[in-house]
């Protein structure tokens, strides 16, 4: 689908989907467990896949609304019988990996050409050092792959610098094995307030895991059982980023988000951002809200090293603002659904923006006149789409994104929210 977006300014209220990434980690630990309710659970393209791998270990998952009813496989997974195709999700596919390494038997995992090109090496090896057996039908890291369980061992190294999304698979799985799971981290951790998401929801399942002074550990034997059998999913700051980012640059009469109590997520630093910015941000932590209006905005220097999927929101935002903002420590954010450095700089480039972009890093000369309506492609990438959007509000002349349909891995009514705030948008098959 292709979305051809008109200069406009933005106003109103707009609530935030839920969490992507609690969502996949509620309906996991769900299955882990007997059965659990989860309560405002994201349904997206990437989370339903987590659900159908849930289904064939052998659980069940039922939606009501926004909730779901799951069935969990209580600890044990059986061997699928069927492949499990993870789609588009990188974190369906670890997390999946390291339960079917728990499987006694042979699952498959494989997933859509993006997924399929996206590392998944050190998860495998270090299945392979737990004594299951792991690897790429490729051998070359990438999906398709086949796991065989179950696992025995119980201390295992791996890098912290590719995905933190190994670890967080590796400690759902270890708290269900016999011995538990010391996990050693070769590297520094990327991306880590992705693993405190993970701790945060282990112990509203009951399941207790800790830091260690070289990494993670968690005892087995454990058993996934919240209290009163039900678990409710938090808002989405990665989503809310959209939200106050278009209220940065076009919400002249101010954009009230809802949904964005505080959690575990890193990607909170969104608020800080954007207020450094130059915009008036004023976020009510007790309600959940956070107010966001458009001034002229500044650009900035940030890390992306524990907000990776925030790259995209900063530097249309930077492309927007007056000067350079310079995004550093970002090379984990090549291995995404695309490799986004590239993907925004080059998309950017079309609208007229110039960029300097280098391994680890991404500068974005802004001014706000030098954005042109220009045909993008989002790139099969739910974040590049939404972050192009954005530019397509404030550039001269419309702006049509290409591939525009993605936005269902992680806010499926994106387009929506965009055209209740007043954007005018046109959707063309
Ligand atoms: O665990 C998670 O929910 C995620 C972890 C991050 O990935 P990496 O740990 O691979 O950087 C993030 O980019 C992804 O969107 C979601
Ligand atoms: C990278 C992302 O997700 P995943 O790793 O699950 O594909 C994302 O949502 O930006």
């Amino acid at each position: 689908m292709d979305v051809t977006i008109t200069p406009s300014r933005v106003a109103g209220r707009a609530r935030a989907p839920p969490s992507k990434s609690y969502t996949h980690r509620a309906i996991l630990a769900a299955g882990y467990a007997s059965q659990t309710t989860v309560r405002d659970a994201l349904w997206s393209a990437d989370t339903k896949a987590t659900a159908r791998a849930v289904s064939l270990f052998g659980g069940n998952v039922d939606r009501d609304d926004d909730s779901l009813e799951v069935e969990g496989f209580d600890g044990q997974p059986g061997v699928p019988d069927d492949v499990i195709d993870c789609e588009n999700s990188g974190t369906t596919m670890r997390l999946v990996t390291a339960a079917a390494a728990l499987a006694d038997g042979t699952s498959v995992l494989t997933g859509d050409g993006s997924l399929r090109s996206r590392p998944q090496g050190p998860l495998l090896e270090a299945i392979a050092d737990l004594d299951g057996e792991a690897f790429s039908t490729r051998g070359n890291g990438q999906a398709p792959l086949v796991i065989t369980g179950p696992i025995s061992g119980t201390e295992v190294s791996i890098p912290g610098d590719v995905s933190s999304q190994y670890i967080t698979a590796l400690l759902m799985a270890g708290a269900v094995t016999e011995g538990g799971l010391e996990i050693d981290l070769e590297t520094e951790l990327k991306s880590a307030p992705y693993v405190d998401i993970t701790l945060e929801v282990l112990d509203d399942f009951g399941v207790e895991a800790e830091k260690t002074k070289t990494g993670f550990a968690v005892d087995g034997g454990q058993r996934y059982d919240p209290a009163d059998g039900e678990y409710r999913v938090p808002g989405d700051f990665s989503s809310i980023s959209y939200l106050l980012a278009a209220g940065a640059i076009a919400g002249d009469d101010g954009v009230h988000v809802e949904g964005a109590k505080p959690s575990a997520q890193g990607d909170t630093a969104i608020v800080e951002i954007v207020e450094e910015m130059g915009a008036d941000v004023d976020w009510n932590r007790d309600e959940g809200t956070i107010d966001v209006s458009a001034t002229d905005l500044e650009g900035v220097e940030v890390s992306v090293e524990d907000t990776p999927d925030l790259l995209p929101t900063i530097a249309t935002l930077g492309a927007v603002a007056d000067g350079d903002t310079r995004i550093t420590n970002a090379e984990h954010v090549r291995y995404k659904e695309t490799d986004r450095v590239s993907a925004m700089a080059e998309e950017l480039g079309k609208m007229g923006v110039e960029t300097t972009e280098e391994q680890e890093s991404l500068t974005v000369h802004g001014s706000e006149s030098t954005l042109e309506g220009a045909a993008v492609d989002g790139r099969g990438d739910h974040r590049i789409v939404m972050a192009l959007a954005l530019a397509g509000l404030v550039a001269d002349g419309e702006t049509t994104i290409a591939g525009a349909e993605h936005v269902d891995v992680s806010f499926p009514n994106f387009f929506e929210t965009l055209e209740e705030l007043g954007a005018t948008l046109d959707r063309e098959n």
